[in-house]
C-alpha cells in the first residue's frame, strides 16, 4: 500500500477529514457551520473530506479556496488523529497561513479570528476539542 492510500482511511475504514488552523497576527481562524441543522452554529476549522487520490495538503488547499476564497500554505500537523462525526471520520488538523486573499464566509454562517486566549470562546464541534487544546498549548508554548 502506498503512503497515500494508507493515509486515505485509517484501519477502521474511517474517511479522513482535514481542517486548516489558519494563523496570522489576528489569531486563528474559526468558522461556524451553516449546515446540516444538527451541526449548524458549531465551530470548526475550514476544510472537509479528502477525495480519493487527493493528498491531504491538496484537499486543504481546495477546501479553503472553495469555502473561503483564499490560497493557503499548509504547515505542520497539530493534535493527533481524532475520531469524529459519530465514528465515521478521522479528523486531521494542520497549521496553515494565508498566502492569497482575505477569507470570506462562502459556505459558513460566520468566520471569526480567535486570539490565543479566546480559543475557547466559541462552541467547537465536539470532536475538535483535543485539536483546540493542542493548538492552545502550541500558541502559549
Ligand atoms: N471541515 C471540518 N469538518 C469537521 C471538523 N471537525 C469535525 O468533526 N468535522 C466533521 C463535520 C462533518 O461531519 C465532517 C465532514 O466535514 P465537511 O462537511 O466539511 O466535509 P465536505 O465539505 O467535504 O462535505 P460535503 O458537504 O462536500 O459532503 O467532518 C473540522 O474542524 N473541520
Amino acid at each position: 500500500m502506498t503512503e497515500e492510500s494508507a493515509n486515505r482511511a485509517d484501519p477502521g475504514g474511517r474517511r479522513v477529514v482535514v481542517g486548516a488552523a489558519i494563523r496570522d497576527h489576528r489569531g486563528v481562524l474559526a468558522a461556524a457551520r451553516a449546515y446540516p441543522p444538527e451541526l449548524a452554529g458549531l465551530w470548526e476549522f475550514p476544510g472537509g473530506k479528502v477525495e480519493p487520490g487527493e493528498s491531504e495538503t491538496d484537499a486543504l488547499r481546495r477546501e479553503c479556496r472553495e469555502e473561503l476564497g483564499v490560497a493557503i500554505e499548509v504547515g505542520e500537523r497539530v493534535g493527533g488523529d481524532l475520531v469524529t462525526g459519530g465514528g465515521r471520520f478521522l479528523l486531521r488538523v494542520y497549521l496553515a497561513r494565508l498566502v492569497g486573499g482575505e477569507p470570506e464566509a462562502k459556505e459558513h454562517a460566520e468566520l471569526r479570528w480567535l486570539a490565543p486566549d479566546a480559543l475557547d470562546s466559541v462552541p467547537w464541534l465536539p470532536g475538535n476539542r483535543p485539536a483546540v487544546e493542542a493548538l492552545a498549548a502550541l500558541l502559549h508554548g
